[in-house]
């Protein structure tokens, strides 16, 4: 099921000795079901912490998320990896693809943790879409940088999460491939009907997006 989320007066300290360093300053803000949405601000602003508090990689000092009615800061560390598993998908900027798997299997691994079959119709979909069908039996490292994010985008989709999350997800490509793998994920994501959150430093990129909203100094602008 596809979800609004909603963040409501989300703070986030780092470290607490002297005080903590405020990454986030009392942020609220709702992205709808199916919007693309781009972060875009300086480095150190806060994007990332934004991006992995709305994830629950990172747990907030102060404030709410609901994901429609469920508050992702209430879980605890199972209940929220379980929740990430199966509602959200992450995109590096770095692949982060397991070297010892060949391309199928990389994008498959989300059904192995999930303790699921593999939808193969699902996957022989996603791969299509995204121009990687002859790759499956090869190893990352003899795909392009480009590809080897497509593979990312593809493991990232495979359970069908409401949401996806994507920090700098073309940081590593050329500004060809980063616009034509941006281009991908946001028709990948639009077709079918997942919610995009992307971190950017890219404005032609950001522009790509529903909306654009701008962190400074931790707060929204
Ligand atoms: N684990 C941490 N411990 C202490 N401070 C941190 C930690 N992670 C981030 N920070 C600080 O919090 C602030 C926001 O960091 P964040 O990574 O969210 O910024 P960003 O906008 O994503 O930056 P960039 O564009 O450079 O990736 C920065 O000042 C950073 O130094």
């Amino acid at each position: 099921m596809n979800q609004n989320i909603r963040l409501v007066d989300v703070s986030k300290l780092y470290g607490t000795s002297g005080g903590g360093f405020p990454a986030l300053k009392h942020v609220n803000l709702t992205i709808p079901k199916g919007e693309i949405c781009a972060i875009v601000g300086a480095s150190g602003a806060g994007k990332t912490t934004l991006l992995n508090v709305m994830s629950c990689l990172t747990d907030v000092t102060e404030g709410e998320i609901f994901f429609d009615d469920t508050d992702i800061t209430k879980m605890n560390g199972k209940e929220a990896s379980d929740y990430r598993l199966h509602n959200i998908g992450f995109v590096f900027q770095k692949y982060q693809l397991m070297p010892t798997l060949n391309i199928h299997d990389n994008i498959c691994l989300p059904y192995v943790l999930a303790k699921e079959s593999v939808d193969e119709a699902y996957v022989t979909q996603l791969v299509q879409n995204l121009g990687i069908e002859s790759e499956l039996e090869k190893m990352p490292d003899q795909l392009s940088g480009g590809q080897q994010q497509r593979v990312a985008i593809a493991r990232a989709l495979a359970l069908k999460p409401s949401v996806i999350f994507a920090d700098e997800p073309t940081g590593n490509l050329d500004s060809q491939n980063g616009f034509k793998t941006m281009d991908l994920l946001i028709s990948c994501a639009k077709e079918l009907g997942h919610t995009l959150v992307f971190v950017t430093h890219n404005e032609t990129l950001a522009a790509m997006a529903d909306r654009k909203i701008e962190i400074v100094d931790g707060e929204i602008a």
